[in-house]
């Protein structure tokens, strides 16, 4: 019997067709079985039938999730799972079970049964009760789940087997939080379980407790053997984010998390990681690391991919199937993380994981409800920049992030916002580590109110005081849109998400207008009579951006002018401050304008200080003043000194000086002396310049 069900595992066994070997196998009871006394063989495959009719109609819901291609298959599985749940006995043996609501045999009216005989009352035992326990809890937070013996959820972190007292549970506690979120409920005891799994949940829903917290239960004591768990994120943002979360979440346990956040490849800074059990990176610096030998994943039984379905595109996936391969422990669980899901993905998970169970929380791929979501049609890009600044205007709540399309238009956009005196700052992949952590810090701490940002920032990072997303330029796909606007809203909050669209958006429309739609908000008729977009055109469009005009509303001329001034100003601060410059973070930027100043304050004191003299001016004033009345005076002593001399000389012969200057004098001097004057005062002008001739025609006329 055990080898048939060995060999069974996992396949449907129709114990209605083939009742009577089903009696033969004890896979059923019959009347003559010990446990139900009483009953007939025929009553009890009745209220089978009926059962599974019940709880066919509960979970079929749950199969919904994945109207994929792949739904028939997940439907048989599905099939197979309860079946095979069945033909194992109670799958239901997590801790938890025990906590749910006390087990009583309640007596229900099934009303009529298939082979048209009246109804009776049917006894429901325990396992019933706690599969409509379970069943309530998972409708109630909206958790769809699929997968083969499938541990129940548990609706308090006190409910986590082996947490309660221990060193995470102190951590949780400090981080306050208080319930588990949704994903949490269920993701939790899946990995505990050692099962591995593909789980969606809305953005802001709390996924990074939901994968960190069992990988750092599991992992236990730190054990020297290097790096035990691998967390793979495509964004160095989102990883420095998960990395400070992880260590609020393993203080105390004694293990330590690494993060690869520099191209500095060099032997040295890895000597150590052999101490670290858990490593946090995106897909490219760990390959590289990898391929250089500097690194090992040898003993890594927890790979995490978190933001899964973005890291299944383009380049990273072949970074992500590296990294795959390269963790072959034998013991190895993996589990990949999103808010979107994609069939890739899905296609993925159901051929490569072992025994995997799919979760996932609330519709698939939709907005997080929490968010108010707006289109405004701005007709063209000078129309978007007037809609901006009438947003502003009329008041709108900071700190807000402002999605653009390219590095260009963030810088276009800074430049263009500025003038208006916001606070405002942008970050795109153009910009250095040091610089983006800067300006992240600064937006965190509310010293920008608006930042711009490409959708490098859109994935997985976590500003819970961010109130409004303003989607400037329509964002390329609904997945992309579904990750930008989740930027508010996140963990029970509310937030606004408004989008600007223009004519040249038309292509992309209907879809993200779809996705307002499906949460329940207005969107103008006409664009969901747009024209569907063709398939082939469909998987172009997600590298092909919209050719939009410039934001700038300044000319060519004033924008080369504009950037010459900063360029000087940023030469003039480089001389006061290289070091503070060099780093250009906003913070050492605000700190060189402090520090400058201050240092015109401290000259301004300096000045009103200083004593005044008597008629009000100021002393070094009144120095100069008096400097210059001197030089004057020697001056004029200067230029009056050889014509005393030269009187001097001539008085004590003749004296015509005092004659020339008393003409009444002349008159009665002799006429030979007058002469004689008069020639000293000819040779005097040629010694002494025109002025003196001047004088001398004066008094000549
Ligand atoms: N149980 C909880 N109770 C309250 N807050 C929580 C709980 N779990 C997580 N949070 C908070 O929820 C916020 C969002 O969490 P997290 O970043 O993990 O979301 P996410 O689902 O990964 O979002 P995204 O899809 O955007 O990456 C964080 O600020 C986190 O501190």
């Amino acid at each position: 019997m055990d080898f048939f069900r060995v060999l069974s595992h996992g396949t449907k066994f129709d114990k209605e067709r083939f009742f009577n070997d089903a009696v033969k196998l004890k896979m059923v009871r019959t009347a003559d079985s010990n446990e139900m006394p009483g009953f007939e063989a025929t009553k009890i495959k009745s209220e089978k039938i009926l059962k599974r009719k019940r709880e066919q109609s509960t979970e079929e819901e749950d199969l919904n999730i994945f109207n994929t291609p792949s739904h028939n298959e997940c439907k048989d599985r599905k099939t197979s799972a309860t079946a095979s749940q069945d033909f194992l006995g109670d799958s239901f043996s997590s801790p938890s079970s025990s906590t749910m609501t006390s087990p009583k045999t309640i007596t229900k009216y099934h009303g009529k049964m298939s082979d048209g005989k009246r109804r009776t009352k049917v006894p429901r035992n325990e396992r019933d009760v706690h599969r409509e326990n379970v069943s309530r809890i998972r409708n109630a937070n909206r958790i769809h789940i699929w997968g083969s013996d499938i541990p129940d959820p548990c609706e308090s972190f006190q409910l986590v087997s082996n947490l309660v007292d221990s060193k995470p549970w102190h951590n949780i506690v400090s981080c306050g939080y208080q319930v588990p979120t949704s994903i949490q409920m269920q993701a939790i005891p899946v990995l505990l379980q050692g099962r591995e799994m593909l789980a969606c949940a809305p953005t802001g829903s709390g996924k990074t407790v939901a994968f960190l917290l069992p990988v750092i239960m599991m992992l236990g004591q730190p054990k020297n053997v290097g790096f035990r768990a691998v967390i793979v994120v495509p964004t160095l943002e989102l990883a420095s984010q998960i990395f400070r979360e992880c260590q609020r979440l393993s203080e105390g346990t004694g293990l330590k998390s690494f993060m690869i956040d520099k191209n500095d490849v060099t032997v040295e800074r890895f000597k150590n990681t052999t101490k670290c059990d858990i490593l946090i990176t995106t897909p490219n610096r760990l390959v590289h690391l990898l391929k250089l030998e500097i690194i090992s994943v040898k003993n890594v039984v927890h790979l995490i991919v978190d933001e899964c379905d973005r890291l299944f595109e383009g380049g990273f996936r072949d970074q992500l199937g590296f990294i795959y391969s390269a963790c072959d422990s034998p013991d190895i669980k993996r589990a990949f993380f999103s808010a979107t899901c994609a069939y890739d993905v899905e296609e993925f998970c159901k051929t490569h994981l072992e025994n995997p169970i799919f979760l996932n929380v609330g519709p698939k791929n939709a907005a997080v409800d929490l968010v108010a979501q707006e289109l405004v049609f701005t007709g063209t890009e000078a129309g978007k920049l007037a809609s901006f600044r009438d947003l502003v205007r009329k008041g709108v709540e900071a700190p807000i992030l402002v999605f653009v399309q390219s590095q260009d238009r963030a810088e276009e956009l800074y430049t263009e916002l500025t003038h208006q005196g916001l606070r405002v700052e942008r970050i795109h992949g153009g910009k250095s580590k040091g610089q983006r952590e800067n300006i992240i810090e600064s937006f965190r701490l509310g010293k920008i109110w608006f930042l711009i940002c490409t959708s490098m920032m859109s994935r997985g990072v976590d500003f819970p005081g961010v109130k409004v997303v303003v989607n400037y330029d329509l964002p390329q796909s609904p997945i992309e849109y579904i990750h930008s606007i989740g930027r508010t809203g996140r963990a029970g909050r509310t937030g606004r998400a408004i989008t600007f669209f223009t004519e040249a958006d038309r292509d992309n429309l209907r879809r993200i207008a779809q996705v307002l739609e499906n949460s329940g908000f207005p969107v103008p008729p006409y664009v969901l009579h747009l024209p569907r977009l063709r398939k082939a055109k469909k998987g172009k469009r997600k590298f092909e951006v919209p050719n939009r005009a410039s934001i700038l509303k300044m000319s060519k001329y004033d924008i080369a002018k504009k950037k010459r001034r900063l360029q000087m100003i940023r030469q003039s601060k480089g001389k006061l401050d290289k070091e503070e410059i060099n780093e250009d973070g906003i913070e050492k930027e605000m700190r060189v304008e402090e520090k400058q100043r201050q240092q015109r304050g401290e000259e301004q004191k300096r000045k009103k200080k200083k004593p005044r003299n008597k008629d009000g001016n100021d002393s070094i004033q009144g120095s100069f003043k008096k400097k210059k009345q001197e030089n004057l005076v020697k001056k004029v002593k200067a230029r009056e000194k050889p014509t005393e001399d030269v009187t001097a000389s001539l008085s004590s012969t003749s004296s015509s000086q005092s004659k020339k200057k008393q003409p009444l004098v002349h008159q009665n001097t002799p006429r030979h002396k007058w002469k004689n004057s008069r020639k000293i005062s000819n040779n005097e002008g040629k010694k002494f310049g025109k002025k003196s001739g001047k004088i001398r025609d004066k008094t000549k006329s």
